[in-house]
């Protein structure tokens, strides 16, 4: 028989860390996502194996004014190692700054940098997605994110979307400049702004940007619409990536990680959980998150959106729903588990689309934003920022 080396379907990314190479093994990342990847999360995540687990995204100049929910926000899991944060900035002195900062302080191990936001208040400032088109400005970002950060010996990877909408794609380019300053990766989640979460993403531009950066030696990362472990396998057949980043699909089902470990080692078991054990895995989300916000109030509230999630697919009375996404307190949240009838995992409801799938339609941009993209601009945008 095979051995799992043997059967591998990807070498584990090389991640040069200050105390050395550090193996993203199997090359599967825990895609940033605000509001969500915080330390529970991610531990929750970490607990079904895969490779590196991505922060919630912080805004350069909240780091720099040491705003305490933005340093809380950045905080490792117990034992998390590499730390990887990502930064949103628009401003290259902030973001070299806040990179220092994160250097000099020991904060983080890998940073990891935002420039896929979709969301109107964002671009029609020129940020998120809007900014690769300004491609001086882009440049002069990542390359102060990638000097600051040499000192210390800390990777610098960008996350990206293909662009604004079907005429303004600005991937190619904007990651050929990324990967010639120096990026340890470049993760492209295949859609556009103007798709925003819509539809399907076309991984065929994945396989582009592989072809694309090859020469350049540096990796690419698939990100969009792994639902499954075979999802994962399929995407690195498809596009040549070297590795996936995963995003909606391990809401309410972060053993999405086990199942892509498995396919990654070319096993085929698919992990589908029964709703009794899905059950002990909301129990231990709300221990986790009540920790991490060390409130019980603060903890359910935030937890009250991922139990619509983790109950999707499954035969639930619609009364006993409702009670889930108004729960209060983990005495509570047991005594909800309590009614759960054991179910088989739904396969086919379970893995449709969870979180945000909102439908596309043009972004706003500044006035006259399309018109020059050599436009070496200042932006003020930090603060309109909010995930993306
Ligand atoms: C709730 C939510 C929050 C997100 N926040 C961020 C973020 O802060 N930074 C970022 O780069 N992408 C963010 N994203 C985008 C995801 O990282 C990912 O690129 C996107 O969801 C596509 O991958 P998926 O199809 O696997 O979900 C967010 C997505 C969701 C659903």
């Amino acid at each position: 028989m095979a051995s799992a080396t043997s059967t591998r379907l990807l070498a584990p990314l090389q991640l040069p860390l200050k105390d050395g190479v550090h193996l993203v093994d199997p090359p599967v990342v825990l895609a940033p996502m605000a509001g969500i990847t915080n330390a529970a999360f991610r531990m929750l995540c970490r607990e079904q194996g895969a490779g590196l687990f991505v922060s919630e995204m912080v805004t350069a100049r909240a780091l720099l004014e040491r705003i305490p929910e933005t340093l809380r926000m950045i905080e490792p899991g117990a034992g998390e190692w590499p730390r990887s944060v990502q930064l949103y900035s628009v401003d290259p002195h902030h973001m070299g700054e806040a990179v220092k900062m994160i250097g000099r302080e020991n904060l983080a191990d890998h940073i990891d940098m935002n420039f896929g936001c979709p969301v109107p208040k964002v671009t029609r400032k020129g940020g998120g997605a809007a900014l690769p088109f300004k491609r001086n400005l882009f440049r002069e970002i990542v390359k102060a994110a990638v000097e600051n950060a040499k000192p210390y010996g800390i990777p610098v990877t960008v996350k990206m979307r293909i662009g604004i909408d079907t005429d303004h794609h600005t991937y190619l380019e904007a990651a050929k400049s990324a990967a010639d300053l120096g990026v340890a990766w470049v993760a492209l989640h295949a859609r556009t702004a103007q798709q925003m979460y819509e539809g399907k993403a076309d991984w065929s531009a994945i396989k582009n940007l592989v072809e694309h950066l090859k020469p350049t030696g540096v990796p690419v990362l698939g990100n969009g619409d792994i639902w499954s472990g075979a999802d994962g396998v399929e995407m690195v057949r498809q596009t040549g990536c070297a590795g996936v980043v995963v995003g909606r699909g391990c809401l309410g089902r972060p053993w999405l990680f086990a199942d892509l470990v498995d396919a990654f080692n070319g096993g085929d078991k698919r992990v589908l959980p029964t709703l009794h054990e899905v059950r002990e895995v909301m129990f231990r989300h709300g221990e986790l998150i009540v920790d991490y916000f060390e409130s019980e109030d603060r903890g359910c509230r935030d937890l009250r959106k991922h139990m619509a999630w983790y109950l999707k697919g499954f035969s639930v009375h619609s009364e006993l729903r409702r009670q889930f996404g108004m729960v209060g307190s983990l005495t509570e949240l047991r005594s909800l588990l309590d009614q759960l009838d054991d179910q088989p995992y739904p396969v086919e409801i379970g893995d449709k689309p969870r979180g945000r799938t909102s439908s596309g339609r043009p972004p706003t941009l500044p006035d006259g934003w399309l018109n020059d993209p050599d436009e070496m601009i200042t932006l003020d945008v930090e603060d309109m920022f909010s995930g993306g």
